[in-house]
């Protein structure tokens, strides 16, 4: 393996932020940390990259021990390229000068040019006189990946790094920097709490909750046999619904889907994008609160008639008008069940 993070732990006072994380990423992998605001993901990547102190546990990189043992390798000393939410470009140096700047090992003059050459493999060349400010949010992100990647990096670390920019450019750039980070084969480490952005970019993704990686896989492991509520709801359109499992059985609000082997009791249905339809029936189980066209067919946002808190959303071949009452049909293929802890 690449990069190791091995039995880490982290404490900000009494806040435990990262309880006992082991993840690893090899050459050339993308692996994404998904999880809810607080759960830990950026100050694991700080850990990583050197810029918070390593409190327990290890970092090493192609077999070297960056961090761990009471050894700790200050950020500039470790082959790692990144780039954090706090550490955004310099506005008063152009972008060529802000790529430069990670290149101060190299004489003056080859500096320039290795420089040059960076914005050139993002497609900035010819951009590098402008000050960030001068350069769209996508553009400035760019510069940001170019000095990232000015050290020749092992591993490249990314927090967020499409925060600040709009919906459409995200998408396009998502592509981009996919790409860059193939070309490049570093291992990489990309938070996001962004479960499109996740699964765009990840070969894996690694979930977090509360401090703990409680499921690393790829996203088709993840679609086929999550062992997480979390790692099942990182796909479009998914839903989850509470109900109690008995002999094999799970009875919720709309109805029962089947769950061989699962212990009775609190349970909880994660039903994936198609995996519920409706069809109108006088006595259904729901009731229409609302329907949409959504090419080729129709999304019924139903109430349960036994439990006004419960709504799902359901495929339906026609519309429906409010009021009207839908029973659910259960694909089981398409639904995860979990046991609810107590
Ligand atoms: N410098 C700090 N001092 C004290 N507590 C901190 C500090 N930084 C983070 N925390 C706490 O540690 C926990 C983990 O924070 P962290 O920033 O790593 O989470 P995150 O998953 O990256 O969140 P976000 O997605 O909102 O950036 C949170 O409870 C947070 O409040």
């Amino acid at each position: 393996m690449s990069l190791v993070l091995a039995d880490i732990v982290h404490r900000y006072g009494r806040t435990l932020a990262v309880d006992r994380v082991s993840l690893e990423a090899e050459r050339g992998e993308i692996v994404c940390l998904f999880g809810p605001s607080g759960c830990g993901k950026t100050t694991l990547l700080r850990l990583a990259a050197g810029l918070e102190r390593l409190q327990a546990g290890r970092v090493a990189l192609d077999g070297a021990l960056l961090a761990g043992n009471g050894l700790d390798t200050p950020a500039e000393r470790r082959p790692i390229g990144f780039v954090f939410q706090d550490y955004v470009l310099f506005p008063h140096l152009t972008a060529i000068e802000n790529v430069a700047f990670a290149l101060n090992v190299l004489p003056r003059k080859a500096r320039r040019a290795r420089a040059e050459e960076e914005l050139a493999r993002v497609g900035l060349d010819g951009l590098g006189g402008r000050y960030p400010h001068e350069l769209s949010g996508g553009q400035q992100q760019r510069v940001a990946l170019a000095r990232a990647f000015a050290r020749g990096p092992r591993a490249v670390f990314l927090d967020e790094p499409f925060s600040s920019i709009d919906a459409v450019l995200r998408r396009r750039l998502r592509d981009e920097i996919r790409r860059m980070l193939k070309e490049r084969g570093a291992a990489t480490l990309l938070v996001t709490h962004d479960p499109e952005e996740a699964l765009a970019l990840g070969d894996r993704i690694a979930v977090m909750k509360a401090g703990r990686i409680v499921e690393a896989a790829s996203p088709r492991a993840l679609f086929e046999a999550a062992k997480t509520p979390e790692g099942a709801s990182l796909f479009p359109g998914a839903q989850q619904l509470f109900g109690i499992a008995a002999g094999g059985m799970l009875t919720t609000p709309f109805g029962a889907v089947t769950a061989p082997g699962l212990p009775d009791g609190p349970a909880l249905a994660v039903v994936q994008a198609g995996g519920a339809r409706g069809v109108e029936d006088p006595a259904g189980t729901g009731v229409v609160v609302d329907c949409r066209f959504a090419g080729p067919d129709w999304r019924a946002r139903l109430r349960a008639v036994s439990d006004p808190a419960a709504e799902i959303v359901v495929v339906a071949s026609d519309c429906a008008a409010p009021g009207a009452r839908f029973a659910v049909r259960f694909d089981p293929a398409r639904a995860r069940i979990f046991p609810r802890p107590a």
